[in-house]
């Protein structure tokens, strides 16, 4: 309210006026400028992998965890720029690079064969990531940016979008880090292969992320569902941040209000899991980067915003006469 007697015209950043409205009510908090931030990225190797979906081989995503705990990827950099801090958890990568704490098994089952992992281990899972968010991201921030690596991971999510929204796995199904054509059409097979093994199981999010999901996607469930519950605002990266949330909402669905969208993805099956969360991303550049890339972005334009709402004077006290 208090924005609109400032001296810029009302309202005059459009979407990003509803953003910062959006920041007030979660932090109870009309003038918070530039939040303190952590970008999150959870880690975990899928055993679909080993059929050859994605640009990168089964097992590569300890190299990239090795880069980002070094301080050298392109998460760092985007962070430094931010300014935000960089946590990263191994939730399940196929080595084991450095601690274990958060995590529940060295990477998943094939899922277009059996079960990625059991019930028992998603919900382990989830409940990872509320420890991992409450002993590592929570303190002295307020914002979350939520991301994530793990070779094969789009399939995992296209399976479970195609599952959960009722969708074909083609019109889900996209390149990834930059898959050939050959590799895409693989992929769609091996995700409708899976869809089929799978038509008969029960909405339930529990049975279904053990199905088709991830150790990385079931941790961000839990980081999610602990940032919330912590009253941070919560900025979701791509696609696969994008059915974390999904499924977090299902699991509670206060959770929606803390929620949002960095960006649109170059992945086809974002648009219908934006669409299902009900947001609008802030930006469309065509990114496919994971690691929490698009969520650092969006989170130096969000600073900026709140500057300018915390920072730019009443129209009455710089002789603004305002209509
Ligand atoms: C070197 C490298 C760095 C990455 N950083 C993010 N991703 C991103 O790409 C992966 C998902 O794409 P797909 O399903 O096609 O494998 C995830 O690790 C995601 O975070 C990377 C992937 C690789 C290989
Ligand atoms: O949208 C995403 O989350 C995404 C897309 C491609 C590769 N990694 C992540």
């Amino acid at each position: 309210m208090r924005q609109l007697t400032r001296a810029r015209p009302p309202r005059s950043l459009g979407a990003l006026d509803t953003l910062a409205e959006q920041v007030a009510v979660v932090l109870n908090d009309a003038d918070t400028g530039p939040l303190p931030a952590v970008l999150s990225v959870t880690a975990a190797d899928h055993g679909v992998a080993r059929n050859e979906i994605s640009r990168f081989s089964y097992g590569t995503t300890s190299s990239v965890f090795s880069l980002i705990t070094s301080g050298d990827a392109p998460i760092n950099h985007l962070a430094a720029h931010v300014p935000a801090r960089v946590e990263a958890a191994d939730f399940g990568l196929a080595d084991t690079v450095r601690t274990r704490e958060y995590k529940v098994a060295n990477g998943t089952e094939d899922l277009s064969r059996r079960d990625a992992m059991s019930v028992e281990q998603a919900r382990a899972s989830i409940l990872n990531g509320v420890a991992f968010a409450e002993e590592r991201l929570l303190q002295d921030c307020s914002a979350v940016g939520v991301g994530e690596i793990g070779v094969g991971n789009t399939t995992s999510a296209a399976a479970l979008t195609a599952r959960l929204l009722g969708l074909s796995g083609t019109s889900v199904v996209g390149s990834g880090v930059g898959a050939s054509p050959a590799t895409v059409e693989r992929k769609s097979r091996l995700v409708e292969v899976a869809l089929q093994r799978t038509v008969n199981y029960p909405d339930d999010p529990l049975r279904l992320l053990a199905a088709l999901g991830g150790f990385e996607i079931c941790g961000n469930i839990g980081v999610i569902l602990g940032a919330a519950r912590a009253g941070r605002i919560i900025v979701l990266d791509g696609f696969i941040t994008g059915v974390a949330a999904v499924l977090a909402t299902r699991l509670c669905p206060a959770v929606a209000g803390y929620l949002v969208a960095a960006h649109r993805s170059a992945e086809p099956g974002h648009q219908f899991v934006l669409d299902e969360l009900e947001l609008r991303p802030l930006l469309d550049l065509g990114m496919r980067l994971g690691m929490a890339s698009g969520a650092a972005v969006a989170l130096g334009m969000i600073n900026a915003v709140l500057a300018v709402c915390a920072d730019t004077p009443a129209a009455a006290k710089v002789g603004l006469v305002t209509p």
